[in-house]
């Protein structure tokens, strides 16, 4: 049956790097016979200039009515002090299709290992999963600014907490067999409930290891010692900075993708960077994130392994034969990466 996939373009790069990712679907579908129909809808500041809103009701109605949603960046300095911010819609997206559970895996292609600004030694034998909460925590919580004074509440329920650290058990269950979770137990009553929760948990997963790390130091352990983690499991805020910092270890952001999973109903796939309003329009970010993201989606929307895997073998080859982005320390145009993954396609 056709698959049903939203597009939201957004903001900055945005539109270009989903330009890329929709033109690599589209080479790779015929090869696997996979069906799909996509609908682009307005998202972010293309749609606070367009509606006011971030997210106009129809964009969430066909989200919610999809099969998987494809996202590639929203946001822009021209927002910073504006009253409604492409975020916000973004948030509320997470929030009302329930995608509490964000997958950022870390792995280091063949080609990116001469890439990494990392000693060789160190990052051999990186492949590690950050798993962050997605729709709860700080993000979430009760927000209040005036000039004097500000406020950020931070709430986990036991369930909220239950639910995300099953998911990176189960995860780990398929990899490692090895949970780190990350928190701040020594301060934080938040932190507190999530260590006895994960503790809890994993008393249904005697076959998978434990351990608990506070995030000041993790933040250290994960460069320094990279490949002595298999999932990493922590709340929202942990998660989001956490995993901007693992993209050193391939060497840029422009390769890191991601998938948001609710318990029910469709999944999301975007890059785990922001709109990269320095080089918006100038034809040459890295496509390879949102690539990346669309393999995800194939694998883990549609079961389409094979698919996923051409996707990935491209990329691989493509860093191989020198096609480099700026990021990269090449000089390569978004569209020559693009064109260049799409040529790699099962050769
Ligand atoms: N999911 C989303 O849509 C997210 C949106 N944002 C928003 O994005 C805007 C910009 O935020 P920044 O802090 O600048 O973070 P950013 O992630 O957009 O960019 C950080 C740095 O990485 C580079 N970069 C990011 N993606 C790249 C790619 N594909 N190829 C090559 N270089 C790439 C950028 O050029 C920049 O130097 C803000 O409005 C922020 O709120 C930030 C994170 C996630
Ligand atoms: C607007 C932010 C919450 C988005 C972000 O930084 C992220 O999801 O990684
Ligand atoms: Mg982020």
């Amino acid at each position: 049956m056709t698959k049903k996939i939203v597009t939201l373009a957004g903001d900055g790069i945005g539109p270009e790097i989903m330009a890329a990712g929709l033109q690599v679907l589209e080479a790779v579908a015929p090869k696997i016979n996979f069906e799909y129909e996509t609908k682009a809808r307005n998202f972010g500041g293309a749609a606070i200039d367009a509606d006011g809103h971030p997210l106009p009701d129809e964009t969430l109605a066909s989200a919610k009515s999809s099969d998987a949603i494809l996202l590639a960046a929203i946001g822009g300095p021209q927002y910073n002090d504006a009253e409604v911010r492409p975020e916000q819609g973004l948030l509320e997206l997470r929030k009302e299709l329930g995608l509490f559970a964000n997958i950022r895996p870390v792995q280091i292609f063949e080609a990116l290992k001469h890439l990494s600004p990392l000693k060789a030694e160190i990052i051999e034998g990186v492949d590690f999963v950050v798993v962050r909460e997605l729709t709860g925590g700080i993000y979430f919580g009760e927000h209040s600014l005036n000039k004097q004074f500000a406020r950020d509440v931070n709430d986990y329920s036991y369930e909220e907490i239950e639910r995300i650290i099953r998911v990176a058990f189960d995860i780990a269950r398929g990899r490692g067999k090895k949970v780190t979770s990350v928190d701040k137990q020594n301060v934080l009553a938040t932190s507190k409930l999530w260590r006895i929760v994960a503790e809890e948990v994993a008393k249904d997963y005697p076959d998978v290891q434990l351990e608990h790390a506070l995030v000041d130091s993790l933040a250290m352990k994960m460069i320094t010692n990279p490949s002595d983690f298999d999932v990493i499991v922590t709340e929202n805020l942990f998660g989001d900075i956490l995993s901007d910092e693992s993209s050193v270890l391939p060497g840029t952001l422009g390769v890191m993708p991601s998938a948001s999973h609710a318990q029910n109903g469709p999944s999301l796939y975007e890059p785990i960077h922001g709109s990269a309003p320095d080089i918006a329009g100038l034809g040459i970010a890295n496509p390879i994130s949102m690539i990346l993201s669309v393999a995800m989606m194939l694998r883990e929307s549609f079961g389409e392994t094979t698919g996923a895997q051409y996707i990935e073998d491209a990329v691989n080859k493509t860093l191989l034969d020198g096609v480099l982005t700026k990021d990269l320390g090449g000089n390569a145009s978004l569209d020559e990466m693009t064109s260049a993954i799409i040529n790699n396609l099962c050769v």
